[in-house]
């Protein structure tokens, strides 16, 4: 079993406080992606796990055994990172076997853990070659594969797929996400790439300035952002924000004045705002469809990708919008379109950035 169960990590350097009081529990075998902005603490979370870093305070639990103390090497974690960090004049063979070297393993048993992480990944044919002799994306299996020997109990990665082109990256995710499957073992992955968190994760732990905003599968994420940050952060193209007013709350919901004077009835809890209250409604721009009641949008740029169209233009000549709309949408650069937009789509974050918990029933106010 590698259950990883982080309990209350805080982390300062010097004055600044990093790290704010991070508690995760993470199942046996699961793939858990913490993503991010840049600075918010990602990389320095996974260290502490590692052991490369100490926490300020708080305990690291790696199958049930409190490893808060213990030295890197004592862990039964294995770490890839961001430069592959591969010795250039040993053969990729002597690479993937290096950890298992300074273990001082029996030839035997070194070259069938080689062969075997090799098979996997797909190097057979290229354990005699040195690491020049290979593309971006083998070297990163090569590195990869120097830390499946090693047998961890816990698989950590620091952001391994940004040094790859953007083809390579979206074969390599595929790749690791097949490789999860065939090791069944647990896994830890930083990235700032949201489509990776979204194709990778069972479950996503999104940060922001050192603390968890959310940690859920990816659909709930998607579906149910419980604050602004992380509806803004997940899907793409980025949900739109539009302000509004409150002019009403009762018991099935609330009525909103969105910029540009369009009023919706959304089904919200009401409890926390009031009439004249400021929010900002949530909408996706692939939760849009052309049609004659809605809102009102100016197209400013018009991008036609085939299977979509992709429109960015502004609500009221101001606020940002974009839509997602099928196929060759019937409309055109520069002149207005209307679209409308079903109320259990919206969201509706608070002043404060928090979501109003959507009602199960989609009873509307008048
Ligand atoms: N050794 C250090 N000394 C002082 N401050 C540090 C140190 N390491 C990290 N920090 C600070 O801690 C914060 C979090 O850094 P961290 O590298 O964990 O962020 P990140 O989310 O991984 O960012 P990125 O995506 O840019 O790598 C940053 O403000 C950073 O400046």
């Amino acid at each position: 079993m590698a259950t990883l169960d982080l309990n209350s990590i805080s982390k300062s350097f010097g004055t600044a406080k990093v790290l704010h009081d991070i508690s995760l529990a993470i199942n046996d075998k699961e793939f858990v992606v913490f993503v991010g902005p840049s600075g918010c603490g990602k990389s320095t979370l996974l260290r502490i796990i590692a052991g490369l870093e100490e926490a300020t305070s708080g305990q690291i639990i790696i199958g049930g055994e409190d490893v808060s103390a213990a030295h890197p090497v004592e862990r039964g974690i294995s770490m890839v990172f961001q430069s592959y960090a591969l010795y250039p004049h040993l053969s990729v063979y002597e690479n993937i076997a290096f950890p298992l070297r300074v273990q001082k393993l029996e030839k035997a048993d070194m070259d069938a853990r080689v062969h075997r992480a090799a098979e996997v990944l797909q190097l057979t044919d290229k354990l005699q070659l040195k690491p020049g002799q290979l593309s971006g994306g083998q070297r990163q299996r090569v590195a990869i594969g120097r830390s499946i020997v090693r047998n961890p109990k816990v698989f950590l990665f620091d952001e391994p797929l940004s040094n790859l082109d953007a083809a390579l990256r979206g074969d390599m995710r595929v790749e690791l996400s097949q490789l999860h499957k065939s090791l069944d073992a647990t896994m830890v992955y930083v990235t700032h790439d949201q489509i990776e968190a979204m194709t990778m994760a069972d479950r996503i732990v999104v940060l922001n300035g050192g603390r968890v905003e959310q940690f859920g599968t990816p659909m709930e994420l998607y579906h149910h952002p419980k604050t602004k940050f992380v509806a803004s952060f997940i899907g793409q193209p980025n949900m739109n924000l539009i302000p509004a007013t409150v002019l009403a709350t009762d018991a099935s919901g609330i009525k909103v004045e969105l910029i540009g004077g369009h009023q919706m009835a959304l089904p919200v809890e009401a409890a926390t705002v009031n009439k004249g209250d400021k929010v900002e409604v949530g909408i996706r721009p692939e939760h849009v469809a052309l049609g004659d009641n809605g809102l009102e949008i100016s197209v400013n740029v018009l991008e036609r990708l085939g299977g979509v169209s992709i429109t960015y233009g502004t609500i009221a000549g101001a606020t940002r919008f974009c839509a997602s709309l099928p196929g060759d949408a019937a409309i055109k650069e520069g002149e207005p379109m209307m679209l409308s937009v079903a109320p259990q789509d919206c969201h509706v974050f608070d002043a404060s950035g928090d979501v109003l918990r959507r009602k199960s029933a989609p009873a509307l106010v008048a």
